[in-house]
Order: structure tokens, then C-alpha cells, then sequence
């Protein structure tokens, strides 16, 4: 679904992913791990195509519109002039295309959709009105109608109350179950290690990529804290110094 070789991603020659490696697999869920800063959300943006690759190959299977991305709700622009509505009909661009007509099955979609998030009757307010739950609610109804192959979410439970976790976290559940394949960023341990099969913990290296109690240990999580520590924010793009670097130069 999407596979990662030696991948490596600067900002200005600032690598903040370094030589990763691996793939998630078709109808995977995993939740990216790691301190602040190691790179959880440009691996993100890096599958979605919104930042260039400075090294390494990264290979996304579906196109993409059949890929749906939440960023930091800190991203979303909230002054916006839409309401709730045409934001969740935005999910269905794919299928009209940028000039297409809306149609009655796309409004019943969106609906729907509002009811499964609990958000019935909210149609009319604009995403500015929204509290942060409220508005992580719609975009989740938007992915809901966007019908994707693959589910980018990134830290979709910040700044959410419990009730509403748990009704997002099953939203996830349930595209878990159609087998859709699911990549969240997320800093609550105790919510991956319940909910998430698969981790990947990133210190702008990879720490671990697996099954998640064996990369959620003690160990492996004390050993990306102390690589967060000895961190060099204006450290220049090193062309061997990993294992990885050194494997695919062998
Ligand atoms: N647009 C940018 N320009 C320059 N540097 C950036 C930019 N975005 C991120 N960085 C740097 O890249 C590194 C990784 O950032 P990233 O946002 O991917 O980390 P993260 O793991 O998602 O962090 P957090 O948990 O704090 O959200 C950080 O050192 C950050 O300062």
C-alpha cells in the first residue's frame, strides 16, 4: 500500500525523517509514535505528496483521491467562509471531480454521514462556530463520505473530549474493519496500545516498525527520548551515518 526505502525528507538540508525503511501493508492500522519533532507529521505530508523527497524512494499505491488526509486541526483554517455541509460535500470531490454536479445520492452521503459523527442538524453552521471537537467531527464525516483507500489522520484526537475519542475511535475501528488501510499520529500510548495492532516510532529514525507491544517498550521508547535529546536542529543531511544508510550501501 505504501512502502518506504531509505526515505529521507529535509527542510532546507535539515533531514527531519532519515533513511526509514519498511511498508504498511494493505488494511493495516498503525499508529506513528515519537517525542515532538521526530518527524511523525512530515511522514504524513511526505505520503500525501505535499513535500519533496530529498532521498530514498517512497511508493503510495492508490492515487490521490482515494487518499484521505486530516492534518493538525492547528492546520485547518477556521475562517474559512463554508458551513458544515459543503465542508463534509468537499469529501466527495473525488467522485464529482472539480467541476461536477452534486447530486442527490452525494447529499444523502453527506447526511449520513453528519448522523454517524453525531452532528445531525448542524448542516448550516460555518466551521468557525464549531468548538474543536465539533469541527474534528466534520472532518471526520468528510472522510467518512470520501470513500478512501488509505486514512491519514494526524493527531485526530488532540484537543477532543473522551466522548467524542471515543466515537471517532470508532470511525477507525469500523474502516479498520472494511479493511481500509489507516496510519494515525498519535501521542497517547495507552489509546495505541488498545487500539492500534501496528506501531512505527520515529526519532527522525526508526526506532521500531511492528506489531505494537514489541516496539512499544520500554527500551525502544527510552532510546528515542535520548535520540530527541541529543538532536541537532541545524544538523546538515548525513549520507551514511545510520544502519540503514550503510545496509543499502552494502
Ligand atoms: N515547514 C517547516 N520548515 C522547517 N522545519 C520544519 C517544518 N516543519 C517541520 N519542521 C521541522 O522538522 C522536524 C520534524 O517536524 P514534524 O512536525 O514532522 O515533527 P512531529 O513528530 O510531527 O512533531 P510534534 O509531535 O511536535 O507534532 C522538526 O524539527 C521541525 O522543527
Amino acid at each position: 500500500m505504501v512502502s518506504l526505502r531509505n526515505l529521507t525528507v529535509s527542510y532546507r538540508q535539515h533531514p527531519a525523517l532519515h533513511h526509514i525503511s519498511g511498508s504498511f501493508a494493505p488494511g493495516s492500522l498503525t499508529a506513528v509514535v515519537g517525542p515532538n519533532g521526530s518527524g511523525k507529521s512530515t511522514l504524513l505530508k511526505s505520503i500525501v505528496g505535499l513535500l519533496p523527497i530529498e532521498g530514498g524512494a517512497l511508493t503510495v499505491a492508490p492515487p490521490r483521491e482515494r487518499i484521505a488526509y486530516l492534518p493538525q486541526i492547528a492546520d485547518i483554517d477556521r475562517g474559512f467562509p463554508i458551513d458544515v455541509r459543503d465542508c463534509v460535500l468537499l469529501g466527495c470531490w473525488g467522485a464529482a471531480g472539480a467541476w461536477g454536479a452534486v447530486n442527490r445520492s452525494m447529499l444523502g452521503r453527506v447526511d449520513a454521514a453528519l448522523q454517524a459523527v453525531g452532528l445531525a442538524g448542524f448542516e448550516r453552521r460555518s466551521i468557525g462556530s464549531l468548538s474543536s471537537g465539533q469541527l474534528q467531527r466534520v472532518m471526520f464525516a468528510r472522510m467518512l463520505v470520501q470513500d478512501a483507500e488509505l486514512i491519514l489522520l494526524d493527531e485526530p484526537f488532540n484537543a477532543v473530549d473522551a466522548r467524542t475519542t471515543a466515537a471517532l475511535l470508532a470511525l477507525v475501528r469500523q474502516w479498520h474493519g472494511q479493511r481500509r488501510t489507516v496510519i494515525a499520529v498519535l501521542h497517547d500510548d495507552h489509546l495505541v496500545r488498545e487500539y492500534f495492532p501496528s506501531t512505527l516510532l520515529l526519532a527522525r529514525e526508526l526506532v521500531g516498525w511492528g506489531a505494537t507491544g514489541e516496539v512499544l517498550t520500554e527500551p525502544n521508547l527510552r532510546r528515542a527520548r535520548a535520540m530527541a535529546e541529543a538532536w541537532d536542529e541545524s544538523a546538515e543531511l548525513c549520507g551514511t551515518g545510520t544502519l540503514a544508510a550503510q545496509e543499502a550501501a552494502a
